[in-house]
């Protein structure tokens, strides 16, 4: 019992309070009341003894027979009530946690969210400090059980401090003794498993991967793949071993060694001695009644409570409910990236005249991906993309959708920085399907209608985008229609083939350019798709599209050749731009990427 313990109980508390002030105040009473229920009936207890030694004389008509009658039906009502009082405690406590819970979720959600980049997602010390601040799943409880925990622990130490005073009536020194014995028995027993709470703390990464392993093993996409190369029962093992690797520390700070159990055996039966003794004296010198020593026989076990039994069971989830408020509260504070910028410079309509990348620099981790690169697109144009795999082609599209921010130089649109921009603004103006597109595993209708979330609902919208994007089969093929859900993990739900979700992921991003999208982005778009299929719709595209400035990323350069301009990317640089004739007649890059696919094509190597 550290003082940060003490501070993170206040914060944990402070949490429980805001959260639900009145249920909170409301609980405390009656942990309270129900704690000091607990001496009452002890002292209920040793009336109805000394009456009942008075009635035993006198009979049950007698004055004493009453008086006992009366002791007896106290006790009655005190027991009735001590247990009437736990459910309800139990109950509220259980409806302040679970409101702590959805609280704690909210806001972690709301600090993740914030920052209007996704950098800060892909950092694995947030990823462990979201998991802290979470519940960690293996061998702690969620937070919803500790406000009832919490409040069970003010009701024992209650009801110590209650069976103390009674105590103290025999011998003041009597409960500091028991006190100390108790507090000491608890660290000697559970000190360790307090360490390793903290300990556990560092297990998450652990435990994070052991989740993959189970989602690789159940995830259906994943599953596919881990089937046929036969890693099910190696992932089961690695998931098993992981998290034995993970228990294996919390055994071992549960082992109770022969030091702590022997020092626990002899501090109880030092402070038990010396009070025992001390009682037992009392009472053959007749200073102490029988009913006396009922009551001090019954404090002491109440004492005693604090440190054994369920009080060091409640301690136990207390402290470990304190573990994850202050993560919640660091989280919340940490610097995880810039929020949304306040800009009152609309991107509505942009871009007019051109989009410009000058000098810009990036790189993930410090090591650089987009190196000093100058690019210009004309609105309206089409620009293709192309260069090796790893070249940063995602990249750059990233950094105009403002994903991340360039470490050096910058992106103009219509001759303004786009760091000027409103940020949602701008992200309005584009439409987007990168190369790993969501395939959201809601309806077919969700999948092409979250292009334009504002005008969801407007089915004429949904039918023409699916209908350019060659998606209209796919739709009308489905057992419910638009009402389908595209995942077979749920009732009705089916796949689709990587190719139709190619195109109700094109129709998604025509939806948004046909509600506003001023910029079209597409990350190889038609990579799933046949080569006669992908040449009657980016012919298509193109023609629907027209006037929209589109960037293409692709790998095939039959379809590149249509687009107004390409430009090659090599070595984190813009290296060539121009038609495809012109790029022809360089002799460079390009015409060497073009004669290599050709001839792959071709089947028929040329010198
Ligand atoms: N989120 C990331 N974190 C760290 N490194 C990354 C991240 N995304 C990409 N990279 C690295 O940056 C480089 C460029 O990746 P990028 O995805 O932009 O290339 P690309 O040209 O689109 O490749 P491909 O043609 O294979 O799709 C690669 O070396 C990649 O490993």
């Amino acid at each position: 019992m550290s003082g940060s313990f003490l501070v993170k109980l206040g914060l944990l508390v402070g949490f429980v309070v805001r959260t639900a002030p009145l249920r909170s105040a409301f609980l405390a009473t009656l942990a309270i009341l129900g704690g000091a229920l607990t001496p009452a009936l002890m002292a209920a207890t040793g009336l109805v003894v000394a009456r009942a030694e008075r009635a035993a004389t006198s009979g049950m008509d007698s004055a004493a027979g009453q008086g006992l009658l009366a002791a007896l039906v106290l006790v009655g009502v005190l027991f009735a009530a001590d247990q009437a009082l736990a459910p309800v405690r139990d109950t509220i406590g259980a409806s302040i946690g679970s409101a702590m819970g959805q609280q704690r979720r909210e806001r972690l959600l709301a600090a993740t969210l914030r920052p209007y980049g996704i950098g800060h997602l892909e950092d694995p010390t947030l990823a462990d400090e979201i998991r802290r601040a979470g519940d960690i799943e293996w061998d702690i409880g969620p937070l919803t059980l500790i406000v009832g925990e919490l409040a069970k622990f003010v009701g024992l130490l209650t009801a110590a401090i209650g069976s103390a005073i009674l105590l103290a009536q025999l011998v003041w020194w009597a409960p500091i003794v028991l006190l100390a014995s108790a507090a000491l028995t608890h660290v000697f027993m559970h000190g360790d498993e307090y360490k390793q709470v903290r300990e556990k703390e560092e297990y998450v990464g652990i435990e994070r991967r052991a989740d993959y392993f189970r989602q690789l093993s159940l995830d259906p996409p994943m599953a596919k793949e881990t089937r046929l190369f036969g890693l099910a029962g190696f992932l089961a093992d690695r998931t098993r071993g992981l998290r034995l690797e993970f228990l294996s520390h919390l055994w071992r700070a549960r082992r109770l060694g022969r030091g702590p159990a022997l020092r626990t055996v002899a501090t109880i039966a030092i402070a038990h001695g010396v009070v025992l003794t001390y009682l037992a004296m009392s009472t053959l010198d007749g200073q102490v009644s029988p009913s006396q020593l009922t009551v001090y026989v019954q404090a002491i076990g109440g004492i005693v409570m604090l440190g054994f039994g369920s009080g060091a069971t409640d301690l136990w989830w207390v402290y470990q409910g304190t573990s994850t408020i202050p993560h919640l509260l660091r989280l919340e504070r940490r610097d995880l990236g810039p929020a949304v910028p306040r800009s009152t410079t609309t991107a509505t309509g942009a871009p007019r005249n051109e989009i410009r990348l000058e000098g810009v620099r990036f790189g993930y981790n410090g090591r650089p991906v987009l190196d000093g690169l100058d690019l210009t697109i004309p609105a309206g144009s089409s620009l293709a993309i192309v260069g090796d795999n790893g070249a940063g082609k995602t990249t750059l599209l990233k950094l105009l959708a403002r994903l991340y921010e360039p470490d050096e130089g910058r992106i103009l649109v219509d001759g303004k920085d786009l760091r000027e921009y409103d940020v949602t603004s701008w992200r309005r103006q584009l439409a987007v399907i990168f190369q790993d597109f969501v395939k959201y595993e809601l309806s077919a209708r969700d999948n092409v209608a979250f292009g334009r979330l504002d005008s969801a609902t407007d089915e004429n919208a949904n039918r023409q985008a699916t209908e350019r994007a060659g998606a209209r089969e796919v739709v009308e093929s489905l057992p419910a229609g638009w009402d389908t859900t595209l995942a077979r993990q749920y009732s009705g739900g089916v796949d689709l083939s990587g190719g139709q979700w190619q195109r109700i992921a094109l129709a998604r991003t025509l939806r948004a350019a046909e509600g506003g999208a001023r910029l079209l982005v597409l990350d190889e778009p038609t990579a799933n798709l046949d080569v006669r299929a992908e040449a009657e719709l980016f012919d298509r595209f193109l023609e629907l599209t027209a006037g929209t400035t589109t960037i293409l990323v692709t790998h095939r350069l039959s379809t590149v050749r249509h687009a107004d301009r390409i430009a090659v990317l090599d070595r984190g640089r813009v290296r060539e731009t121009g038609t495809h004739d012109e790029l022809l007649a360089a002799d460079g890059l390009y015409a060497r990427m073009f004669r290599l696919q050709a001839d792959r094509f071709a089947g028929e190597p040329r010198p």
